[in-house]
């Protein structure tokens, strides 16, 4: 291997530890603790681990987090309507419902339904709208977790060939927008790019966020280029595998990040970051 790891768990600690800072002096000045209501439908696997690291999160950080497991079973009604009380609740600046949620819910109006200054998945359309105008306010949290690490390596983003794959939601067209606000010049592949290998060899940098374990192949990336690799891909093991090669990319690329261990906790970082933000900034009259 010849890239550097980008140490995702470290950074993350780090971005955790300015938070915990941030809200020991809310807590100095007689403001409260920031609160967040992590909403978890279903018995999801990987959902419920991802809940329950954020619930750890956040105990850490002294973010107070409340914790709402609703049966797989739960009604659009009554999803929405929670939403609703939230939504209404002083003491909560941030709302998360996990994702994927069980096939006869949908997400669309319960995530347009969260007030945007509750926001801290950054996923309304109203903070994505913020973002496309070059005036962010609650941002996505794994693509601006990815800026952090981008920033940490001293990435110099103007006139660099960006490549996204992947062009979900949560990940892919938010990226190439924080991307293009940094002055890359951005592409984002999807599932019906032809030619996938050609557009991957011309990346500087390149963000692999599909779900496929191991498509992109190490001889497709461009000597040099940084590697950021969002895919966490269950194997029938038990082991985790990335959208990239690892081996094989590693010994091309100049950075990349590993998985487990690089783009996830920074998805949880960047969350704890966004609920001090929505209480310090979004939610100053609710003290
Ligand atoms: N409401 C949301 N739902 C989902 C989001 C999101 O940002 N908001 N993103 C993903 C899942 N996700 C956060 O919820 C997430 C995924 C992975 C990790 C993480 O730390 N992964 C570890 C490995 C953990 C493991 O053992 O599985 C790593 O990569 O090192 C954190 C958060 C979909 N849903």
């Amino acid at each position: 291997m010849s890239a550097q790891l980008i140490n995702g768990k470290e950074i993350a600690a780090q971005v955790r530890q300015q938070v915990a800072t941030g809200v020991q002096s809310r807590l100095a000045q007689g403001l409260r603790a920031p609160g967040l209501a992590v909403v978890l439908v279903g018995n999801d696997p990987a959902s419920k681990v991802y809940v329950g690291n954020k619930r750890k999160a956040c105990e850490e950080a002294g973010i107070v987090s409340l914790s709402y497991d609703l049966p797989e079973d739960t009604s659009q009604q009554a999803l929405e309507a929670l939403i609703d009380e939230l939504n209404d609740n002083p003491t909560v600046d941030g709302i998360l419902v996990q994702l994927p949620l069980p096939a006869h819910l949908d997400a669309d109006p319960i995530l347009v339904k969260i007030r945007p200054d509750k926001d801290v998945d950054g996923f309304h359309p109203y903070n994505i709208g913020r973002l496309m105008q070059r005036k962010p306010a609650l941002r996505p949290c794994t693509p601006a977790g990815i800026i952090t690490l981008l920033d940490s390596i001293g990435t110099p983003y103007k006139g660099q060939h960006a490549v996204i794959v992947g062009a979900s939601n949560i990940v892919g067209r938010p990226m190439s927008m924080e991307l293009l606000l940094k002055g890359a010049t951005t592409t984002v592949c999807h599932r019906f790019t032809r030619d996938l290998p050609r557009f991957v060899s011309e990346a500087d940098i390149l963000v692999a966020a599909v779900g496929k374990p191991g498509l992109i192949r190490g001889e497709w990336v461009k000597p040099g280029a940084t590697v950021i690799d969002v895919g966490i891909n269950r194997m029938p093991d038990g082991t985790l595998k990335g959208d990239v090669e690892f081996e094989t990319a590693a010994k091309r690329a100049a950075f990349i990040t590993p998985v487990p261990g690089g783009v996830g906790p920074m998805t949880i970082a960047t969350l704890l970051q966004n609920t001090l933000y929505a209480a310090d900034v979004l939610h100053v009259d609710q003290d």
